[in-house]
This record gives C-alpha cells, sequence and structure tokens, in this order.
C-alpha cells in the first residue's frame, strides 16, 4: 500500500528526515513512534502529501504520491489531526458531512446518498448528542473523535492518525483505538499512526517504526522495538518491559530517576 524509500528532508540546512524507507502492507496497522522532535510529523505530512520530500520516493498504491490529483489523494488517504477540523462556527454534522468532499462534483452532489454512511459513524463514534453543537462548544477529546468521524466518513485506502489520543482520557483512547481496529477489519483501510503511548503502540500495531533524531532505527513488531535497552538508547529512560498478562504483548513500566 506504501513504499517510502530513502526518504530525506531538510529544514533552513538541518536534516530531520534521514534515509527513511519502510513499506506498509494493505490492511496493516503501522505504527510510528520516537521521541520529540525526531522527524514522525514531518514524515506523515510527507506520506500525506502536505510537503515534498528533498530526496527519495514515496508510493502509495504502486503510483508515485505526486502523481495524484490533490481530489484523487483525498479519495485515497485521510489525515486524523485537531489543526485539520475547519473553523469554530461549523456544526459536527456539517464537519462530517465535509469529509464527502472528494466525492462530489462541482455542485456539491454525488453519486449515492452519503446519509446512511455518516448516521452509521455518529452512532459508532457516540456523536449523535453532540451533532448540532458547533465544535467551538466541544471539548478537546470530543473534537478529536469529530475529527476521527470526518476522516472515516472519508472512506480512505489510507488512515494516517498523527497523535489521535492526545486529548483523550484513558477510556476514550481504548475506544477510540478500538474503533479504528474495527472499522480496518471491516474496511481493510490501511493504518499508519504516530504513537507516543508505547503501551498503546504494543497493543495495536502490527508493525512499528521507531524513529530518533530523523533515522530510522528499528522497523519490527512490538516484541522487537519495546526492549528496554534500546528504549533508553532513544528515550534516554529506562523502563521496565514485561509482557500483558491478557495480550501477551510487551508493556513497559517507566522507573523515577531518584
Ligand atoms: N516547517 C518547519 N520548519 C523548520 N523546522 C521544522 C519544521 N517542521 C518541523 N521542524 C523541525 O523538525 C524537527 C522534527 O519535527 P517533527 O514535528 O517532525 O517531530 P515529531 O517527532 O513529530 O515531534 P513531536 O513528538 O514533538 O510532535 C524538529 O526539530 C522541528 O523543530
Amino acid at each position: 500500500m506504501i513504499e517510502v524509500k530513502a526518504l530525506h528532508k531538510s529544514f533552513h540546512g538541518k536534516s530531520v528526515v534521514t534515509d527513511v524507507s519502510f513499506a506498509v502492507e494493505r490492511g496493516e496497522f503501522f505504527g510510528i513512534i520516537g521521541p520529540n522532535g525526531s522527524g514522525k510529523s514531518t514524515l506523515m505530512k510527507m506520506i500525506s502529501g502536505v510537503i515534498s520530500p528533498d530526496g527519495g520516493e514515496i508510493l502509495i498504491a504502486e503510483k508515485p504520491i505526486g502523481s495524484y490529483s490533490r481530489k484523487a489523494l483525498a479519495r485515497l488517504l485521510a489525515v486524523l489531526e485537531q489543526e485539520a477540523l475547519p473553523p469554530v462556527g461549523f456544526r459536527v454534522r456539517e464537519v462530517l458531512e465535509m469529509g464527502r468532499f472528494p466525492y462530489q462534483n462541482w455542485l456539491g452532489e454525488e453519486a449515492e446518498d452519503p446519509t446512511p454512511l455518516i448516521d452509521e459513524i455518529v452512532g459508532m463514534l457516540g456523536l449523535a448528542e453532540l451533532e448540532d453543537r458547533t465544535l467551538d462548544q466541544l471539548s478537546g477529546g470530543e473534537k478529536q473523535r469529530v475529527a476521527l468521524g470526518k476522516s472515516l466518513v472519508q472512506k480512505p485506502m489510507l488512515l494516517l492518525l498523527d497523535e489521535p489520543t492526545t486529548y483523550l482520557d484513558i477510556g476514550y483512547q481504548i475506544q477510540l483505538m478500538d474503533i479504528v481496529r474495527s472499522w480496518q477489519k471491516n474496511t481493510q483501510v490501511t493504518v499508519v499512526a504516530v504513537l507516543h503511548d508505547l503501551n498503546l503502540a504494543s497493543l495495536y500495531c502490527d508493525r512499528i517504526l521507531m524513529v530518533h533524531k530523523g533515522n530510522q532505527i528499528r522497523v519490527g513488531d512490538p516484541r522487537d522495538i519495546l526492549q528496554s535497552s534500546l528504549i533508553e538508547q532513544v528515550y534516554g529512560t529506562r523502563p521496565i518491559v514485561m509482557e500483558h498478562p491478557v495480550h501477551q504483548l510487551p508493556q513497559i513500566i517507566l522507573q523515577s530517576g531518584t
């Protein structure tokens, strides 16, 4: 679904992404982790076509990302980031309807009525009682659910999530990740997610890319990546790594420095 080859990006002469290469299969849940400022968002912006790399290549569905028109790219991929929400005056339902833009003609009409799809997503994300509210009347967590809804309404083949659980309490973090995973099972969407929470990354990702200072450290399954020595090398703190008693996946426990 995605092939990233020898990607490079610099800002003002400073290299921010250096020689990153990986491939993501259709239907895979792929995580990107790394400390603050390690180039994760820059990588996501290149994969979504928002910024161009200085070197290397990105293929999506076997074609260079630059060969897609803006609308074709919007039918192919959706990006979840809170900043992508429209100005605050819009109502939740209107925001979700905007997600259908890539399928509309110049009159704002589309071949099939999107109402059943939007209703399904409203129900799944528990947005029914918020539908008529404007965005300024929502909490950070509610806005995050609306942003996810707008991405899903797009029915993308590729869903890019940049720190999707920011602003969410633990209950909503799990709820959001579960919704994405069950949606993925139903639609075979490919998910690429930047995650700060290594335990969530371990529970939900098939494979994880770890980056540090713009460099690719390792790509592997959660067991390959969540190792205390590797985490210490990259994050500068050595956690205890244990197996989750139910899911049999690695989980980290932080240790205080004193
Ligand atoms: N438009 C830009 N101009 C100049 N420098 C930039 C720009 N965008 C990002 N950077 C720099 O590139 C580096 C990587 O930033 P990026 O946002 O990709 O990191 P990140 O891993 O997503 O960080 P975080 O976890 O803190 O969100 C940082 O040093 C940042 O200051």
